[in-house]
């Protein structure tokens, strides 16, 4: 298993540690790190500390910050930057853009469960600039050009 260096920042985070070697979860839960009860209004989206650093350090890695689906799917409370990504040299702390993409304020309390962060390889790639392609089967066709059946 990789081993990741993370910092606790917020001191209430402490308690939650076990949450974050969960065996078989993909995700690290991410907590509101927020001093009272929030509003989020339908269509606004609000940067939220999560009271944790990470430094994944390896260039083959990135993170991503990702809705939990309970949240997303019927509370409307998604990323506002649809999905946030960690750079592996980031140390600072991480923090979720929340958008309520729904048509009811949110009630967000503190440190409540916001969105998940899972780590992801990354292909470390060379871009070689040439003037045409090999010829693939499909070519330049796309969204959609296969029909819908
Ligand atoms: O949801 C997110 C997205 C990003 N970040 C942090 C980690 C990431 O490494 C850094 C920069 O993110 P990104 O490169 O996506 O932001 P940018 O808008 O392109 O800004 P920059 O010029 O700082 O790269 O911000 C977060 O904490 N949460």
């Amino acid at each position: 298993m990789l081993k990741i260096d993370i910092k606790i920042l917020d001191p209430r985070l402490e308690k939650q540690l076990p949450a974050y070697a969960t065996p078989g979860s993909a995700g690290l839960d991410l907590r509101a790190c927020i001093d009272h009860l929030m509003t989020i209004e339908p269509g606004a989206a609000h940067l939220i500390p999560t009271g944790i650093a990470i430094h994944l350090a390896d260039p083959g890695l990135a993170a991503m910050v990702i809705p939990r689906s309970g949240l997303g799917h019927k509370h409307g409370i998604v990323m506002g930057n649809l999905v946030g990504l960690i750079d592996s040299d980031y140390q600072g702390q991480v923090f979720v853009s929340c958008w309520n993409r729904g048509h009811i304020p949110f009630l967000l309390n503190p440190l409540e469960r916001i969105a998940q962060l899972v780590v992801v390889p990354v292909v470390q790639v060379e871009f070689n600039v040439v003037a045409d392609f090999e010829q693939s089967h499909r070519g330049a066709n796309g969204f959609g050009s296969t029909g819908k059946h």
